[in-house]
């Protein structure tokens, strides 16, 4: 039994699990996502390197990855506390920040976030995609990243004594790569450590969840306290969701308020709209599953936030969970996955 047994670890330091409420677990407060900009169609140069207004947000909701000013939420700090504030007053208690190495985590800014706001807040371990490791982090053995790992939760990450919370969201690429693959054992070392919540962002293919489990599983790591994000771009099919969720990992929807026509990074994709998404939710709860969902928005983009006509981080309170009442799932199931499941999720074995 370590001092972190039975506790939830914020940024703030460990609390109950019963204080941490409605939770959405898989959000970002700063960050930067230049890692991933794509270049616009050549007739939308002049439109991608305008400044975000009113006339160019449709065009931002269907290109957010082609501005590079779109992908600098570490610039809307203060948007952002205003966002937070809104999702207190909407029944908000928690958010899992989701920025990892890579991707400009900034736990001295979570910390000030939480104090300014009062919303739970749970930073994350580890490492984001590929593309973003460093060439130091690529040589590293699954030891030293096990060792990192262990220390950005037990003592502190990035040079601060601000400890995470959660190992995640590790970055996964399709196919994966060597580095990758190594950081996923680092992970599950780490998780058999210290009997802490994971969460991954797996390759945009529906067998890569499948392929991560079974990494992670032959590294030891417990699929039972691990989140698979971002499923709403990934595997379409009920019959590959089924069999997925038979491996017995959390099933995280969490693009909810992102539609857009053509899916960028893979345009085989058709991207979900929210009524498909909380259909697809319906249908996991009938099939038995109304304990392993999690949902969210991922805000990562400056798009997102309210400030520039998007969702933000209380869409879901606000609209969705109506539609989910009406859509079949009872209140009982609805706080299942927005209180219950994320708390068994974030409390340390
Ligand atoms: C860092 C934010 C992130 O990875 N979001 C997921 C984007 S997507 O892969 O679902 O397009």
């Amino acid at each position: 039994m370590s001092a972190l047994s039975g506790k939830v670890q914020t940024v703030l330091g460990l609390i109950e699990p019963d204080q941490l409420g409605r939770t959405m677990t898989h959000e970002h407060l700063s960050m930067t996502f230049e890692c991933c900009y794509s270049p616009p169609a050549p007739g939308d140069k002049t439109v991608s390197q305008d400044h975000i207004q009113m006339k160019n947000l449709f065009w931002l909701k269907q290109n957010p990855y082609s501005s590079h000013e779109n992908l600098l939420l570490v610039q809307e700090t203060d948007a952002v506390r205003e966002e937070l504030h809104e999702y207190r007053k909407a029944g908000g208690g928690t958010i899992v920040e989701n920025t990892t190495q890579g991707i400009a985590r900034d736990l001295p800014c979570l910390k000030q976030l939480a104090k300014d706001t009062g919303v739970h807040i749970i930073g994350g371990a580890g490492y984001y995609v590929d593309a973003t490791h460093t060439e130091a982090t690529r040589k590293m053995t699954v030891e030293k990243l096990t060792d990192i790992i262990v220390s950005e939760v037990l003592h502190g990450a990035d040079g601060t004594e601000i400890r995470c919370g959660v190992i995640g969201e590790i970055g996964c690429s399709w196919p994966i790569t060597e580095s990758e693959k190594k950081v996923l054992q680092a992970t599950a070392h780490a998780q058999t450590e210290l009997g802490c919540p994971v969460i991954i962002h797996p390759g945009r293919n529906p067998r890569a969840p499948t392929e991560i489990v079974r990494i992670l599983e032959e590294a030891g790591g417990d699929i039972s306290k691990t989140v698979m994000s971002h499923l709403d771009r990934t595997i379409f099919d009920n019959g590959e969701l089924l069999e997925f969720a038979n491996l017995g990992s959390y099933l995280e929807y969490d693009l909810f308020g992102t539609e857009m026509l053509n899916y960028v990074y893979n345009l085989e994709v058709d991207m979900p709209s929210d009524s498909q998404r909380v259909k697809t939710l319906a249908f996991l709860v009938q099939e038995g599953y109304e304990d392993n969902i999690v949902i969210a928005h991922d805000v990562h983009t400056k798009n997102r936030l309210t400030k520039y006509g998007g969702h933000g981080y209380s869409h879901i309170l606000k609209n969705i969970v109506p539609k989910m009442l009406s859509r079949g799932i009872n209140q009982t199931q609805v706080d299942k996955i927005l209180i219950d499941n994320p708390k068994r999720w974030l409390t340390f074995k």
